[in-house]
């Protein structure tokens, strides 16, 4: 059963029992964002992370989801990836295309992945004019409020240290403002090299979801949504406010076990 909590900018929390329920509601939530994308639009434009979120997504791969979800529609994306070879461990891409992408009915021409071949700054660059490109199309909205792209949903994880894609604390990527897509050489978690969505752009999504289990992780997710301690402000995860959109937390009861204030309904 997952425990409501309606917070204030800090957006939805849904907290759940185990990590069973939260695959499930997760996996109900994606469900009902690409169905309710696909009837408006006739696409879902979608942007992945990597680590943990690949595997808490896994009831995709199953039924019902698996034959109801329209998977012709999807457009895939990456919030951030790892500048390494896709066929690497390391790679982002390689963990959903196994995850996930390789299990259900996607369009391989609707997938898009970063270059893998060039610098980082390069495939940064590369990976801004894809998407500049399919918001010419309209297979990505584009926001009424910026000129960034408007992504149906974007999926976070989020680390103990409380970044979120590959926007780290105290990184000057935080502050980029004008570049859709970033690039970073100098990593805190390996691999070092690495490309990610801006601020900007995650701030721009119709909907942000932030995904994140455990124990370790309970103290970020206590100062992002409770906003306390004096690092809290500038904590990546805390910098996650969509302008427009829907922002809501996933959270195994481990990751929450850290959070005051929560007024939590049935
Ligand atoms: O390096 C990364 O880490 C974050 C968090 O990963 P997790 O395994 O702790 O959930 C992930 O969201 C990001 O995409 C990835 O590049």
């Amino acid at each position: 059963m997952a425990l409501s909590g309606v917070g204030n900018d800090r957006g939805e929390m849904r907290i759940l029992e185990n990590l069973d329920e939260l695959r499930t509601d997760l996996a109900d939530y994606i469900a009902e964002l690409s169905e309710v994308a696909v009837k408006e639009r006739g696409v879902f434009a979608i942007a992945l992370s990597g680590g943990s979120l690949i595997g808490l997504m896994g009831k995709l791969c199953e039924a019902p989801y698996n034959k109801t979800v329209d998977w012709g529609k999807w457009y895939i994306f990456w919030a951030d990836e790892r500048v390494v070879a896709k066929s690497h461990s390391d790679s982002n891409y390689k963990l959903a295309k196994d995850g996930l992408l390789s299990k259900v009915q996607i369009v391989p021409s609707h997938v898009h992945s970063i270059n893998d071949s060039v610098s980082a700054e390069e495939a940064a660059d590369e990976y801004t004019f894809v998407i500049r490109q399919l918001v010419k199309t309209r297979m990505v909205s584009v926001s009424d409020i910026s000129d960034c792209p408007k992504f149906d949903l974007i999926l976070l994880g989020m680390g103990p240290d409380g970044h979120v894609a590959s926007l780290f604390p105290n990184h000057a990527a935080l502050d980029e403002k004008d570049e859709w897509v970033t690039f970073i050489t100098d990593s805190p978690k390996p691999p070092p090299e690495r490309i990610t969505f801006t601020l900007p752009v995650i701030n721009s999504a119709s909907n942000v979801a932030i995904v994140v289990t455990g124990e370790s992780k309970a103290e970020a997710v206590h100062m992002a949504i409770d906003n306390v301690g004096p690092d809290s402000p500038s904590l990546p995860a805390r910098l996650v406010q969509p302008r427009k959109g829907k922002l809501v937390w996933f959270l195994d009861k481990p990751a929450a076990s850290k959070l005051d204030g929560l007024q939590f309904s049935e």
